[in-house]
Order: C-alpha cells, then sequence, then structure tokens
C-alpha cells in the first residue's frame, strides 16, 4: 500500500466523471436501487437528507451525495434536482436556490451544464460531454482546519478522549464518542485521515490506499457499520452496487465469480462442483446461521454488561448462535459437509480474503459475517473513492465540536500513578484527557508508545497467539480503457497453478478496479488497477537506494505479467502510470509495525476467543482497530470503533455502567481468553 508525499496536500480538487450508464435511477423509494438508468440521470450529491428537511446543515456542507439530478425538458430548460425518496426541487435556468446547502448561480444553456457553488463557498460545476457528467470541487475539504492546543492539563486543553490515530477505527471511535457528547482530540500522523483507508491522487487518478472491497456500505440491516458511522454525524455517501463482489480465478482453470445474488452464485459454485451441491448449502446455510444472529443484535461493546446482559435477555436464541460459533473456525465446519479437496481449497481461498489465512485459522464467526453480507448489503463502492470516508468522518468529527490534529506523531503515552492520563507528541508538546483509545496496532502501542513499561501478561498472551501478519507489496497503475475486456468485473482474486502457494508471499494476486463501479477516479479513457500481494518487509530491507528501486520495477513485472498472461493481455503496454509500493511504505506511512496488514494467528485459533476487545490492562488505556476483536477488515475496525466508544462512553459517565458486573464481566472475558 502506497501513501506517497504528495498527498500532503492541503484540500483538493476532485473530479466526479459519470457515465450515465452507470447509475441508477430515481425510485419512489428511499432506498438505493440496483436498476440501470433510463437516460439522462445524474447521481451527484449533496446531502440528500439536508435537501429532504429543506434547508441547510452546516454539517458535511461541502460533500456531494445523495442527490439525483433529472435534465428534463427542452435542454436545461429546466433541471431538476432531487433527493431519493423526497419531493423534487426543480432548478430553473439561471435560478438562484438558496437555502437547502446548494446555490446554482449559473446554468448554461447545453445539456446539464450548469456551475454551482454550495453553502461553504465551494463551487463546482456540473457539464455533460459526450454523454458523461462531470462534476467538479474544488476544496472538497481543507486539511488545514485543525485545532491545536498549546498545553493540556486542565479546562479547554483537557479531553474525555484522546484517540491516536485516524483509521477508520479511529475515527468511528471518536465520531461516536463525540456524538454521545464527548469532547475528542484525534492525533493523525500523517497529513490526512483515514491511514490504510487514505487516498492519494497523481496524474488526474485518484487511488485508494488500501482495497476498495467496501462491506458495511448498504442501506438496510444492522451491520452497515460505515453507512451507520457516517449517519451519526449527518454524512452520508452515494455508493454504487457491485454486482459481484469477486471473482476467483483459480488453478485448474476455476473460474468463479460472487455475484451479489446469493442463488446466483451457488449456482454458479455448484455447477462447478455438481456432486457437492447439498455440502455447499449446509455449508453456507451456517454462514446465513451466523449472519441472521448478527444482524439481528444491536452492536455495541461486549465488554459492557448492562448491554451485553439485555441482549441476551431481549435475543437469547441469538446470542447463544453466536457465543456457539465464538470458538469455531471455519475449515473445521466446512469439513463437516465437503469432501472434495479441490471445493475445500475454494473454502480457503474464499477465508483467505476475509483474513489473509486459511479457512482453518479463519473465525466461523468473521467468515459468517463476509460470506453473507456480500449477498445481503452488497459490496458498495463510494463514488468518489474509498478516502471519502474518512474525510466526512473527520469533517463530522469537526462538525461536532470536536478535533483533529494532522502531523501528530505520538511518540509516548504518558502514564501516572498506573494510569494513562495523555501523550505526548513528537515536536515535546503533551494533551491529556480521561482516557487514551490507541488505533495504532497493539505491537506498536505497547512496544513503542509505552515505552520501558513492561508488557502485562493479556498482551503478552495476545503475542503468543497472534502474530503479524506479512504486508504487502501494492501496484497501482492507471492503464488505457481498452485493454480491459467488456464486462470485466471490479475485483478479482488470482492464484493461477498451485493452490499451495495461496498463502505465500506474491502468491495470489489481489486486483482491483474502482473504476469499473466509478469511472470518475480516472482520466477518460482509462482504468485504475489496484494490485496487491503478501510480503514480508524482511524481503526488502538490507538493499542499497538502486537495488531497492530495481526489485521495485522487476517483481512488480512479475506481477503485471501474471497479470497479463491470465486476464489481460497487452496490459504491459497499455500502463499509463504506475507506482510501487514496498511493505517499507507501508510502514513507513501507515505507521504500522513491519508494515503489517494485521494480525494472524500464530497456530489454530479458537475462533474470536482469544481476540482481546478494547480494554487493557493499564487503566484508562484502550485500542481500537484490527488488533482488536474481530481482527483485520473495514468493516471489522468500523465494529472495534463502536464497541470500544460504548465502553469509554460508559467509564466516562455517558453511558450506563454498573462498577460490579464489570469487574465480573471482564474478569470473566480475560479467563475466556486465556481458553484460546
Ligand atoms: N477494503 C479493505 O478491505 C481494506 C482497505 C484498507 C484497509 N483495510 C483494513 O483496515 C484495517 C486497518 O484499520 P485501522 O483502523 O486498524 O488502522 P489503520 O492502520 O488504517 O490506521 C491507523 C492510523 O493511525 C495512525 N497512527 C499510527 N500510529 C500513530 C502515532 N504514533 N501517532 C499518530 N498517528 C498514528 C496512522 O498514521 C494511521 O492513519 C486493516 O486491517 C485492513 O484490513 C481494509
Ligand atoms: C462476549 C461473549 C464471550 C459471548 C457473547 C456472545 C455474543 C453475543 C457474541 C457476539 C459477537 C459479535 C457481535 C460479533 C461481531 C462480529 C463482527 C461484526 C465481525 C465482522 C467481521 C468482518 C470482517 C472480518 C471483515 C473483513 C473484510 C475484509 C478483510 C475485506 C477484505 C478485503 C481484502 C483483503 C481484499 C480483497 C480484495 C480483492 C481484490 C479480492
Amino acid at each position: 500500500m502506497l501513501l506517497p508525499n504528495s498527498m500532503a496536500e492541503p484540500g483538493f480538487t476532485s473530479t466526479l466523471a459519470m457515465n450515465s450508464s452507470q447509475f441508477l435511477t430515481h425510485d419512489s423509494s428511499p432506498q438505493l436501487t440496483t436498476s440501470r438508468p433510463t437516460s439522462q440521470n445524474l447521481y451527484f450529491s449533496h446531502k440528500a437528507h439536508d435537501l429532504k428537511s429543506g434547508f441547510h446543515n452546516p454539517k458535511c456542507s461541502s460533500y456531494f451525495y445523495g442527490v439525483q439530478l433529472d435534465v428534463t425538458g427542452p435542454r436545461t430548460q429546466k433541471c431538476e434536482i432531487s433527493s431519493f425518496g423526497c419531493s423534487k426541487i426543480s432548478i430553473l435556468r439561471d435560478h438562484k436556490l438558496t437555502g437547502t446547502g446548494l446555490r446554482f448561480h449559473h446554468c448554461t444553456n447545453k445539456l446539464g451544464a450548469f456551475r454551482g457553488i454550495d453553502l461553504a463557498g465551494s463551487s463546482y460545476e456540473v457539464n455533460s460531454r459526450n454523454s458523461r457528467f462531470i462534476l467538479r470541487s474544488s476544496s472538497v475539504l481543507n486539511m488545514d482546519k485543525v485545532v491545536e492546543k498549546e498545553k493540556g492539563g486542565s479546562g479547554d486543553n483537557y479531553y474525555d478522549a484522546i484517540v491516536i490515530g485516524s483509521g477508520i477505527g479511529g475515527l468511528v471511535a471518536a465520531t461516536q464518542l463525540a456524538v454521545k457528547g464527548a469532547r475528542v482530540l484525534v492525533l493523525e500522523k500523517y497529513v490526512i485521515p483515514g491511514g490504510s483507508s487514505g487516498y492519494y491522487q497523481r496524474n488526474g487518478y485518484t487511488f485508494d490506499v488500501g482495497s476498495s472491497v467496501m462491506f458495511g456500505f448498504s442501506d438496510k440491516g444492522n451491520l452497515n457499520l460505515i453507512t451507520q458511522a457516517l449517519a451519526a454525524v449527518g454524512c452520508e455517501i452515494p455508493v454504487i452496487p457491485d454486482p459481484t463482489t469477486v471473482h476467483f480465478h483459480l488453478p485448474n482453470n476455476l473460474s468463479v465469480r460472487v455475484h451479489k445474488e446469493y442463488n446466483e452464485f451457488i449456482a454458479e459454485l455448484t455447477s462447478k462442483f455438481p456432486y457437492e451441491k447439498e455440502g455447499i448449502l449446509k455449508f453456507y446455510s451456517e454462514c446465513w446461521k451466523i449472519f441472521n444472529a448478527l444482524n439481528s443484535l444491536e452492536l455495541k461493546s461486549l465488554e459492557e454488561p448492562i448491554y451485553l446482559f439485555g441482549q441476551f435477555f431481549q435475543k437469547p436464541l441469538e446470542c447463544l448462535t453466536l457465543a456457539y460459533y465464538l470458538p469455531q473456525n471455519a475449515g473445521d465446519i466446512a469439513r463437516k459437509y465437503i469432501k472434495d479437496p479441490q471445493l475445500l481449497s475454494f473454502i480457503d481461498a474464499e477465508c483467505f480474503i476475509v483474513s489473509t489465512v486459511n479457512a482453518l485459522q479463519t473465525p466461523m464467526i468473521n467468515a459468517g459475517m463476509v460470506l453473507c453480507d456480500r449477498h445481503y448489503g452488497g459490496i458498495n463502492y463510494p463514488i468518489g473513492g474509498v478516502g471519502g470516508i474518512a474525510k466526512s468522518l473527520a469533517k463530522g468529527l469537526v462538525d461536532q465540536g470536536s478535533e483533529i490534529l494532522y502531523k501528530a506523531n505520538v511518540t509516548d503515552i504518558i502514564i501516572d500513578q498506573g494510569k494513562a492520563v495523555g501523550v505526548r507528541i513528537s515536536d515535546g508538546r503533551k494533551f491529556f484527557a480521561k482516557t487514551i483509545i490507541s488505533n495504532a496496532t497493539r505491537w506498536d502501542t505497547f512496544g513503542k508508545l509505552l515505552k520501558g513499561k513492561d508488557l502485562p501478561k493479556e498482551e503478552e498472551n495476545f503475542q503468543k497467539a497472534y502474530v503479524k501478519a506479512p504486508s504487502f507489496l501494492s501496484i497501482h497503475m492507471g492503464v488505457k480503457a481498452e485493454v480491459l475486456p467488456p464486462d470485466t468485473d471490479c475485483h478479482h482474486f488470482v492464484l493461477e497453478n498451485d493452490w499451495t502457494r495461496l498463502e505465500e508471499p506474491y502468491g495470489s494476486i489481489f486486483l482491483s478496479i474502482p473504476t469499473v463501479l466509478d469511472s470518475s477516479l480516472a482520466p477518460e479513457g482509462h482504468h485504475i488497477l489496484h494490485i496487491f500481494t503478501t510480503s514480508s518487509i524482511e524481503d526488502w530491507e538490507g538493499l542499497s537506494p538502486k537495488d531497492y528501486e530495481e526489485k521495485k520495477e522487476l517483481v512488480a513485472d512479475e506481477i503485471i505479467s501474471r497479470l497479463e498472461k491470465k486476464l489481460f493481455p497487452g496490459l504491459r503496454s497499455s500502463i499509463d502510470f504506475k507506482e510501487v509500493g514496498t511493505p517499507k511504505t507501508h510502514r513507513r506511512y501507515l505507521a504500522r509495525d513491519k508494515g503489517t496488514y494485521g494480525p494472524m494467528p500464530r497456530g489454530t485459533p479458537k475462533g474470536l476467543l482469544g481476540m482481546p476487545f478494547n480494554t487493557t490492562a493499564i487503566d484508562g488505556l484502550y485500542c481500537v482497530g484490527d488488533s482488536c476483536f474481530p481482527g483485520q477488515g473495514v468493516i471489522a475496525v468500523a465494529f472495534s470503533g463502536v464497541m470500544c466508544a460504548h465502553r469509554v462512553a460508559a467509564d466516562i459517565g455517558l453511558e450506563k455502567k454498573s462498577p460490579l458486573l464489570d469487574a465480573a464481566l471482564l474478569r470473566t472475558l480475560s479467563w475466556l481468553r486465556t481458553l484460546a
């Protein structure tokens, strides 16, 4: 994963180029539909809910989402803007519209073209060129808008919580706390928020730093945690549903498309393994049991007894189902029903995407969550790129009266009488709070930020059970559009000849082409290819700068050749832009020890039982992110953020709490973890 320096520009200019054929039609219900558009519908957006209520709400005022523009009547005599499910607002040519969050001050006489200004002063224009609609905006989020404080300790400089790091885990914890009324300070080492879910721009391309597979972004159920986290701070980002979650290209020419429609996926898989139809149905049915149980719960902190016992009381069957699966792994359950070695290898590949380990090491709860949510809520790509999620959360946080400070590298967590009370950043400044939440990995938190302190027993146990997963080599490329065959899917998983290479470095290749869904991310006539594969930092150390650069080219070249052979003939000659990131890049820009992708079990785990939650052995110190329950993945770290905020809120008096029950539950959970 790659986060080059040029991201350091404050503010940015984004171009959303939309091909009308890729967008959705307006529908009378407030749901997004998957139907194809009829004609000139433009999906650009700006605060659907604000438009619904008909007045400007300063929250997230410079974002675009949730609005559909219909060009009707004879050529811009009349443009109509409507938000989903609410009445249409007509914008007549040259008509000034105020009080909705959008104010159009010019409308040309070309089809659908006009310029607008939002109430935060950002200007943009909507244009139609060769049946493409283009929305340009400037200053979508000014990253300079950070609030700095001089010294910490009391009064104005004393926070309810300091969050170290603005990955999705940290931002969800921070925003959830802020909406509960806490005053939060987020300290981010880098110049923009998001960590592995950030973005960067080069030569007209907007690249996602991490992968572009987005769970939790649907409009239904309880597990759409990204949608919910954004909504909590008054934000909404329009998404484009992905009809195929992932296209597997596997040994023996096994090609499987995971269609969003569950029945289509099952039909495709059983057509490849007809003699295993029953086993396939039984395995995935167990996944659905878990998913349905999860989806029925209100998700909060499993370390907070009033909530936990309340859920057991209200949904005993569902909670018992989850408790039953908590210590189990997907591979064991698959083996109860499936015998074919190749099909079991396919289940390994399914799980590798979930957890970067095989099915025998993948917690069944995580498998159930991911292997079903893709068919329920689906995989939805945020228009404008994954980076918009963190930007919106950061903006929402500030709108709630909390603060985020960039270029703030936390070097120490300050402990006073055994309690975490503050942090020191690299320029020597100190900040103090009732609670400290670390979104750095547990290895970084306990190994670097708590210098000179003995490793608590719980962390020792964690490190015995979990090891840092390898890092990634990533290749971000811009390519000529012609190289992709028509109907190319957005996400691919490639393992060509040998199943045993699944977990080996450079064995499996992940490939995302987000421009298949959102063409605005690349210049016209081009696509983005984001390729990544596991790679360890040890492979990249001790090289001279020249050797390092040469090795990057060599390794990237091999991966590109493999993709050229397997998927896209002519790929190499279609490259317009290429940038390679190594584990060292990942370590440098994401501040993750060895550039690790996250934790992975050393051996066979007892499902999720050994995974620590958010509290730590140090009073006042909490962890959030992928080295907490339930582990790797954007939606997983979002859940860890929700859990963390709930536990912290209870501890600082913003949620109900029972000290007696707390002590009993935390002791029990700690004991349960020792069984893993
Ligand atoms: N779609 C996908 O599948 C996808 C894409 C990207 C990321 N991910 C997932 O996201 C997970 C990571 O999310 P996360 O929330 O745990 O964390 P993260 O690593 O994404 O973010 C942590 C943030 O903390 C900052 N930070 C670390 N140490 C700091 C310090 N000392 N001072 C100040 N700032 C510091 C980093 O700069 C970074 O911005 C990964 O496990 C990965 O699975 C998934
Ligand atoms: C508390 C006790 C002991 C018992 C109580 C029982 C009880 C009530 C338990 C409740 C448990 C709960 C609520 C668990 C919740 C679990 C959740 C929400 C798990 C979510 C997991 C999500 C995961 C693992 C998401 C992973 C997503 C990933 C990794 C996506 C990844 C993509 C890639 C790696 C790239 C792929 C790219 C391509 C191109 C294919």
